[in-house]
């Protein structure tokens, strides 16, 4: 029977201070009750699978290993989940993925099937296509990854150089790489998991060049496994993280496929070779943007976990006086401490939120799509851009922000803060590099801008450009609703400037391109703040609405912690405050006060706010940041895992150490 450890006494305490129903706020967090129930349900099989447990720390497994042992457990998973879909519903897919980690530490070597393989299916390929291919890929029968990327190009992929040339004789393309920069390069799977990829190729019929389109493309054979003739395959060697990824890379030599494997919803090629152009050739990029708008709140639930780990562990540690003869303090009393871990608890919050209304904002564009109208695209991958730019740059930021909270011990792998600080940061470059979306977005804004000039009515997401020229700028009041409105000014201001910058280009004579990248930096600018004034308001009308529907005391809490990161943001961003708005240095002075406040406020409630993201041990990993707070035990049993404490004299001191210390004393 597993030991019941008594859950530490600092923890029990701070539950205890908790002023609202933890419980309310996961079903809350969750998006009901029977989300949650059914969660916990799968969580608890998954624990109770012995398979699944780790004799040896996978931190101490070889590379080899360690990719082995997270497909056997992959494997697992996938089995014990179609026998749990069997008797009850689909699981959500947010929370297969949570489950994911309880089972593999780093990243599944089938991420991608799940993540791009089966959605760019589903999103690219005609009813015949996804007949023929979702059921075997849905059922795992095929497993796929998605092949965007090469060595030469990531950003810019009408430069992909991977060649999909049609030949009407046997209706079939052969695909080459005909340099080594035309390497696909990073795919997850890819290394030596998937059989089959979408590769994304230039398309060429009769020597003309078609862009770049997706093809589902066999690279393995289904029974042996080897690479099929004419495919180079293999993996691309350790990264900073994503160690059990298994990215790998693909090369073809007229490799052959037929016709039909060319995903054709939108453009298609026919028998003959003619080509038939799609309603709008960037819907060959839908994939990623549906990938874009999972970030925010991957994003989310990273920096959930992190305050998670960090606040729990900030309750446990106690380090130095506050006042002489008094007891060591718990950390989290120190308003330092608090500073830096209660803006990781909201900011998860306010990603949530903002991935909510998100969310139903890319199904809306998906619909519309499907009849054929595509007026909200533009906003959409305007808005995935940005926000999957600053939500997985922020969570990166409130990840190392959580380890370097935790001291020397945040710095343990046990801490699982190193691994979670790999995953969130690889989000930053993935699925479209930072400041490539930013300027994707920027691209939006001048556009938006120049409409704004021009009197036009403006999408719901940039109409704050009309307001803020229709009127002066706003008396500066204390209030989050004045304060969002304060950051759609500097938001407006910024889009304004890059905007004259470029004219000012322009008129000396520059081309536009030329003009466009001398004002680039302050086009970034603007994106940021443009997704500061979009994830402030998102987050303030959210809590708003959903306060009316919870009780008083969570409701109090929410409150707090929306106010905490508007006014978190204020003092961050003072500075363009001041340019671009009405706010005085009074204003800041009271909003520093305003914000001491609310860290008071959220204090008591900061072990039940992390409680309720309802992270299990299992899935956060972490000797500091589990449940029951035996940190100390934790750290002391993990480190006797490592295979130095297995001999009390380990051979190097006979081999090496033994013959040099010995020289050094002659
Ligand atoms: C078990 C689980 C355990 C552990 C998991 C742990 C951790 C993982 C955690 C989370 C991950 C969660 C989910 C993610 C799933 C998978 C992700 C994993 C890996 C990542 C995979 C990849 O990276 S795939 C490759 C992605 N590549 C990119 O994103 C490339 C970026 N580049 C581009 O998108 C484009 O090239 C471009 C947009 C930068 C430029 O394109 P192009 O040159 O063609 O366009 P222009 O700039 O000239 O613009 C022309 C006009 O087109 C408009 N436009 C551009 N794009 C779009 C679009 N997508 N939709 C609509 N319109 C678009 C643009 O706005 C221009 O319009 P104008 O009106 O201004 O002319
Ligand atoms: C962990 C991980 C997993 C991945 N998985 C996959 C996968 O499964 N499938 C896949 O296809 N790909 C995958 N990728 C690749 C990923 O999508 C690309 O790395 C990413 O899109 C960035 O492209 P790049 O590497 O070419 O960077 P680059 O574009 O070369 O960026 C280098 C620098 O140049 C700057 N830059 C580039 N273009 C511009 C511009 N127009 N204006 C201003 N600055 C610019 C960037 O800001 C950056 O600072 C993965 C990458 C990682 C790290």
């Amino acid at each position: 029977m597993a030991t019941v450890h008594k859950i530490n006494e600092d923890l029990v305490k701070e539950r205890q201070k908790c002023t609202f129903n933890v419980q309310e706020l996961t079903y809350l967090l969750d998006g009901g009750e029977e989300v949650t129930k059914e969660r916990r349900e799968f969580e608890n099989i998954l624990r109770n699978v012995k398979e699944l447990q780790d004799e040896v720390p996978e931190v101490y497994l070889s590379h080899k290993e360690r990719y082995e042992n997270a497909v056997r457990k992959t494997c697992i998973l996938q089995n014990v989940r179609n026998d749990f879909e069997k008797k009850r519903e689909v699981l959500s897919p947010r929370n297969i993925f949570r489950a994911g980690y309880a089972v593999i530490k780093d990243v599944s070597p089938f991420f991608l099937h799940n993540g791009m393989f089966v959605p760019t299916i589903i999103g690219q390929g005609t009813p015949e296509q996804q007949a023929e291919w979702l059921p075997k890929a849905k059922a795992m029968a095929i497993i796929g990854t998605y092949a965007q990327t090469e060595l030469g190009h990531g950003t810019f992929i009408r430069g992909l150089e991977t060649t999909a040339t049609y030949d009407a004789k046997t209706e079939e393309f052969i695909l080459n790489s005909p340099k080594v920069t035309s390497y696909k390069w990073w795919p997850g799977g890819l290394g030596t998991t998937v059989n089959h990829c979408i590769t994304v190729a230039q398309l060429y019929i009769n020597g003309k060049k078609y862009g770049i389109h997706p093809f589902i493309v066999q690279i393995r054979d289904l029974e042996t496994h080897k690479p099929l003739p004419g495919i180079k395959v293999g993996e691309i060697g350790p990264k900073m993280g994503f160690a059990t990824a298994n990215n790998g890379f693909l090369g073809f030599q007229n490799f052959r496929i037929p016709r039909k494997n060319m995903l054709m919803k939108n453009a298609q090629v026919l028998k003959d070779g003619t080509f038939v152009k799609g309603m709008n050739e960037k819907l060959t990029y839908g994939t990623m943007v549906m990938v874009r708008v999972n970030i925010v709140s991957d994003s989310a639930f990273h920096t959930a976990m992190a305050a998670t780990i960090a606040v729990r562990y900030a309750a446990v540690r106690h380090q130095s006086q506050l006042k002489a003869k008094e007891p060591e303090v718990q950390i989290i009393d120190y308003l330092t401490q608090q500073h830096k871990l209660f803006i990781a608890i909201a900011t998860s919050h306010a990603f949530s939120n903002t991935y909510t209304w998100l969310y139903q904002a890319y199904l809306k564009v998906v619909e519309d799509l499907g009849k054929q109208k595509q007026d909200h695209l533009p906003e959409l991958h305007a808005l995935s851009c940005c926000l999957k730019a600053t939500s997985s740059r922020d969570a990166g930021v409130i990840v190392e922000q959580c380890r370097l909270a935790c001291g020397g011990h945040g710095y343990m792998a046990s801490s699982n803060l190193p691994i979670i600080y790999g995953y969130t940061t690889a989000a930053i470059t993935y699925e479209g590099e930072h400041t490539v979306l930013l300027l994707q977005t920027a691209r939006y804004l001048m556009k938006a801008w120049m409409s704004a000039l021009e009197g036009k009515v403006l999408a719901p997401s940039v109409a704050y450009l009309v307001d803020w020229l229709k009127s002066d700028k706003q008396r500066w009041q204390n209030t989050p609703e004045v304060i969002v409105k304060g950051f759609q000014h500097v938001a407006a201001g910024k889009i304004k400037d890059a905007f004259d910058a470029i004219q000012k280009h322009v008129k000396a004579g520059k081309d536009y391109e030329d003009a466009w990248n001398l004002a680039s930096v302050q086009l970034i600018k603007a994106s940021e703040a443009h997704s500061r004034a979009i994830l402030c308001d998102g987050y303030l009308r959210e809590t708003v609405r959903t306060s009316s529907s919870v009780s008083p005391s969570l409701a109090k809490v929410l409150n707090h912690l929306v106010q905490l990161y508007i006014v978190y943001w204020t003092l961050e961003t003072a500075g363009d405050l001041l340019v671009y708005s009405n706010i005085g240095k009074d204003d800041i002075a009271v909003l520093k006060e305003k914000y001491e406040e609310l860290l008071a406020l959220i204090r008591p409630n900061a072990v039940g706010l992390v409680d309720a993201f309802d992270i299990s041990d299992e899935i956060l990993q972490s000797t500091l940041g589990s449940y029951d707070g035996r940190v100390y035990e934790r750290l002391m049993e993990e480190a006797m895992k490592s295979p130095l404490n297995k001999e009390p004299v380990n051979q190097s001191f006979h081999k090496y150490l033994k013959p040099f210390i010995k020289k050094a004393k002659l």
